[in-house]
């Protein structure tokens, strides 16, 4: 018989949409799709309710799109699209592997998926069901990791996890500058005024107004997610 017992009972989490390539060019890449979603499944079992926000920077963002000419808010709308594909592949991944998710959408789609219903989504996390939430916002101008924000206060997650390519939060984008060192933590206030880029400014400014912690971690190393719901030392924490 396991004592594990999970740190946190409801976590939002966000998953890289560009992670989702693995070694690929672009799109999905089904090893890595399959990875996620068991490691969603660990945690699922340990009685955690999981929400998911997934990117979708491995088939499109919205910047690229406006600095290639086109019109920036049209370009932000085939982003949101490609998070909807995103989570229409992850929770068949995740139906498939024995979870029952659902996807929810924040544009309406609906012969494609249903629409974002609070206390629909609510009812299914209590359900044990996991929640993917898709479109991001709804809204231009946004990324998929402030709709993580602003999902996660909604739902009255005690926790966003950020599962992303690098191990947590740094002095500086590590990928570019290798001498960057990584926190254990810091505040909002810290990761705002030195302007972080590992989430932009929208998302890190609404969970601090909300109260709610961010948890950055690695979403290549096997385990990471549960380590992190069962409270054990991964990753940065940021925190108000
Ligand atoms: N101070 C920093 N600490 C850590 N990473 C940083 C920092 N500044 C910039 N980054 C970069 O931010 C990236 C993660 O943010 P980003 O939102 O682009 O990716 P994602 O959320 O993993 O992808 P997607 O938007 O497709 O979901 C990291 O891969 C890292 O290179
Ligand atoms: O609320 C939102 C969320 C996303 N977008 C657009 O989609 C892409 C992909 O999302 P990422 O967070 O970059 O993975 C994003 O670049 C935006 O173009 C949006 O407009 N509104």
């Amino acid at each position: 018989m396991t004592t594990e017992k999970p740190a946190v009972q409801r976590v939002l989490l966000k998953l890289s949409g560009e992670a989702l390539m693995g070694d690929d060019a672009y799109g999905i890449n089904r090893e890595t799709i399959l990875r996620m979603a068991n490691e969603v499944a660990e945690v699922s079992k340990l009685g955690v309710e999981v929400a998911v926000v997934i990117g979708g920077g491995n088939i499109f963002r919205g910047m690229a799109g406006g600095a290639a000419g086109m019109d920036r808010a049209t370009a932000d709308y085939m982003g949101m699209l490609a998070t909807v594909m995103n989570s229409l592949a992850l929770a068949d991944t995740m139906n498939n592997i024995g979870l029952t998710a659902r996807v929810m959408s924040a544009i309406s789609i609906e012969q494609v998926v249903e629409p974002y219903v609070r206390p629909k989504a609510l009812q299914y996390l209590e359900e044990g069901k996991v929640v993917v939430f898709a479109a991001g916002t709804g809204n231009p101008f946004f990324t998929t990791d402030t709709a993580a924000a602003l999902r996660g206060a909604e739902i009255g997650a005690q926790l966003v996890l950020k599962a992303t390519k690098v191990d947590g939060v740094y002095t500086a984008d590590p990928k570019k500058d290798p001498s960057a060192t990584r926190y254990d933590k810091l505040t909002f206030d810290e990761a705002i005024a030195k302007n972080l880029g590992i989430m932009d400014a929208t998302a890190f400014a609404l969970c601090r107004d909300q109260k709610l912690p961010i948890k950055v971690f690695s979403i290549f190393k096997p385990g990471a997610l549960k380590r992190v719901v069962m409270g054990e030392d991964e990753g940065t924490l940021v925190y108000i």
